[in-house]
């Protein structure tokens, strides 16, 4: 079982950093539990229900929930928390934000930055991956907004994807848009779920698809109004739980770990490959190019 990210049979539950809390029923009751370290700058803000045993995880980082290292850093810490808790055996992840879920990697960590830099960006995205996608947990991406590329790969890490029904917000892996070329495990994560000919074209498009045509493709599994994602999310997630967790996980476990096993195998050489790739004159231009576009569209 070593694509599943941490074996929560065999840990004790430990709770770390802070901005996380426990539900133990009422609202009244929530208990909040203190930093060990002054680690985390409230990125993302973790709720667990112990009477569910569902955590919900919402990203907050302003303005557009953007994954810089910090970002990703505290994500994965958070993370591991969950899944070494006996007591969490369902993930909700959502955004604080109502109209977006994730804008996908920040594109300032990969610009104007130096190689080590970029290393250790790209190894927390990885570590993000390899976490989130191998989670022993029922995930469930509550996607309220819209959710580019990298955004996109973490609500396709979930085993589920309940969508805001709003045109306006829209999902895709829209790299190559940036002049960029989203790396095997995301493609690997989107064939996973659309089938190769979908995946093929839209990675090549860089394709935003709006919430009905990521539904009707299959990219996300649910569409209902604006304001029933979240408790959509719970009471789907009341049906996932009701399978014993065992069968479940081997069986989640079956069908991923071929795709982990291959990240895992090369996570050395596809950092590399990053490094290289991104420390082109012409691929920083592209991406300078891009971000100055987002900022002037005001
Ligand atoms: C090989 C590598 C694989 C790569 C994978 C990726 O994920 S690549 C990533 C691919 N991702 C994309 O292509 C997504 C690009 N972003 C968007 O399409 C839109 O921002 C939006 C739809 C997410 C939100 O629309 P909205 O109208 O609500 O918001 P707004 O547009 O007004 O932005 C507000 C502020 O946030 C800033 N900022 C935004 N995104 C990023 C970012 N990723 N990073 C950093 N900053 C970002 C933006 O510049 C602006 O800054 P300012 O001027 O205030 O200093």
């Amino acid at each position: 079982m070593a694509a599943l990210a941490v074996l929560r049979s065999s840990a004790p539950a430990r709770l770390l950093s802070g901005s996380f809390s426990v539900h133990r029923g009422g609202l009244a009751s929530w208990q909040h539990y203190q930093s060990r370290r002054p680690f985390s700058n409230n990125k993302i803000l973790v709720e667990l229900n112990e009477s569910t045993g569902v955590a919900v995880m919402k990203m907050k980082s302003p303005p557009v929930n953007s994954l810089s290292l910090d970002f990703l850093t505290e994500f994965s810490i958070s993370l591991e928390k969950l899944e070494i808790d006996r007591g969490c055996r369902g993930l909700i992840l959502t955004s604080a934000f109502p109209k977006i879920f994730s804008a996908g990697l920040d594109i300032t960590e990969m610009c104007g930055k130096s190689a080590e830099h970029y290393a250790a960006f790209w190894k927390a995205v990885q570590e993000m991956w390899l976490k989130l996608y191998g989670s022993n947990m029922v995930t469930i991406a509550a996607v309220n907004g819209s959710s580019p590329a990298g955004g996109c790969l973490m609500a396709m890490c979930c085993d589920y994807r309940i969508m805001a029904d709003n045109p306006k917000f829209a999902i895709g892996l829209n790299e190559t848009q940036l002049g960029i070329v989203a790396p095997f495990w995301f493609k690997d994560t989107m064939i996973n779920i659309v089938g190769n000919r979908v995946t093929e074209q839209s990675l090549q498009l860089g394709q935003m698809y709006s919430a009905p045509e990521a539904h009707k493709i299959g990219l996300v599994d649910l569409l209902v109004p604006e304001d029933k994602v979240q408790s959509t999310a719970a009471a789907v997630m009341t049906q996932w739980l009701s399978i014993p967790d065992h069968a479940r996980q081997l069986t989640k476990s079956m069908m991923r770990k071929p795709t982990i096993d291959r990240l895992v195998k090369q996570q050395e050489a596809d950092i590399n490959n990053f490094v290289s790739f991104i420390t082109r004159d012409s691929i920083q231009k592209s991406l300078q190019v891009y971000l100055d576009r987002l900022k002037q569209k005001k």
